[in-house]
């Protein structure tokens, strides 16, 4: 039965969170939408894996109920709760300024400190020893474990940013996207089919000059990636063994996106036979997915249902009848 399962929420960002726009930037998602993900970010873990950096792809969800992996899972930072493997080649501790900058308690915490430090005859902060990052730490025990494979790409990722960005200046509409780990050159805005070709040679033939880097396709988008062994599949595997679920046979992993890279966490999914991956698409095209949802407008309608669904055992009883009804809708929608 699905509802003695745990389940584990993973939602790809753009065309699936928020619709596709022609400028990166303003890829904003709706209220509803962030409504309906900090609803199922209450019920189960929930994390968000986008091609964009980490730090802009929260900028855009802003919840801090849910996790976060950056450049298509090549930035991840997961609570230390359950990081067993302490010492693993690509993991450091860190105390996450942005999530904690944001954190509802925060301001709380500091006041209440500084209430302390007046109870104590107002001794200076320091006095206690702390940092302001390590109060925060002492107080939340937040720390957190950064996995970054592909840290050591980082100079040279800056380095083919710019030979992008002096390529991009030649083709109207052309811009570049720095997404930490990877680089992404957007073509929506080139009217021109011609200029399309030119560019895709250009970047082509740039890129083949660094041996560790790789074009990978998007929707109008050539993303540029150092070639290590890494993929949204691999880490959708990483964020449930660091969330405390590795191993775990009762374990559901949903997995929701639309583009050419949410297809390594379909096939991952598949590969663990169990849970639920969902592809975004309106037209029937070849993918690894088993159910679908027509576009964000559905992702948002799904999200609702699935934050709702295991509140109470009579809401439970008619949740798990829509989720039933949702697989026979989606399987008369094409994938
Ligand atoms: O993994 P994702 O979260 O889906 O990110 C993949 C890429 O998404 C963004 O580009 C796409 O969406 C843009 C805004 O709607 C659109 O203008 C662009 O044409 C699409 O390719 C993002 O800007 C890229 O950096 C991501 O790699």
């Amino acid at each position: 039965m699905v509802q003695e399962k745990k389940m584990v929420v993973f939602l790809d960002y753009d065309g699936t969170l928020s619709p596709i726009v022609n400028d990166p930037d303003r890829a904003f998602m709706s209220d509803a939408m962030r409504l309906a993900v900090s609803e199922v970010g209450k019920r189960y873990p929930t994390a968000i894996v986008s091609g964009r950096s980490r730090d802009k792809v929260f900028d855009f969800v802003k919840l801090n109920n849910i996790y976060y992996a950056g450049s298509h899972g090549m930035d991840i930072s997961t609570p230390s709760d359950y990081v067993k493997n302490g010492n693993h080649k690509h993991q450091t501790r860190a105390i996450d300024k942005k999530m904690l900058a944001c954190h509802r308690c925060f301001n709380y915490c500091i006041q209440s400190l500084e209430m302390a430090q007046r109870e104590v005859e107002l001794q200076p902060m320091d006095a206690f020893g702390f940092h302001d990052l390590d109060i925060v730490d002492h107080l939340q025990g937040n720390e957190m474990v950064n996995f970054l494979p592909a840290q050591e790409f980082l100079p040279k990722i800056q380095e083919i940013k710019k030979v992008l960005q002096e390529i991009t200046t030649k083709i109207k509409g052309a811009t570049v996207e720095d997404n930490k780990f990877c680089i992404s050159v957007h073509y929506r805005c080139v009217i021109n089919e011609e200029d399309v070709g030119i560019l895709k040679e250009m970047v082509n033939s740039a890129v083949e000059s660094y041996k560790d880097f790789k074009i990978f396709g998007g929707k109008k988008v050539m993303e540029i990636r150092p070639t290590v062994n890494w993929d949204k599949g691999r880490a959708l595997l990483y964020l449930l063994d660091n969330l405390g679920f590795d191993n775990s046979s009762d374990v559901l992993p949903i997995y929701i996106g639309d583009d050419k890279t949410d297809e390594d966490a379909f096939e991952m999914i598949n590969c663990i036979g169990r849970g639920f991956p969902i592809v975004v698409s309106s037209t029937a095209k070849e993918t690894k997915a088993s159910y679908s949802l027509r576009d964000p407008m559905e992702v948002n309608s799904f999200l609702l249902l699935l934050g709702k669904w295991k509140g109470s055992s009579s809401v439970d009883k008619s949740a798990d009848s829509s989720i039933e009804g949702k697989k026979r809708v989606m399987a008369s929608i094409d994938i």
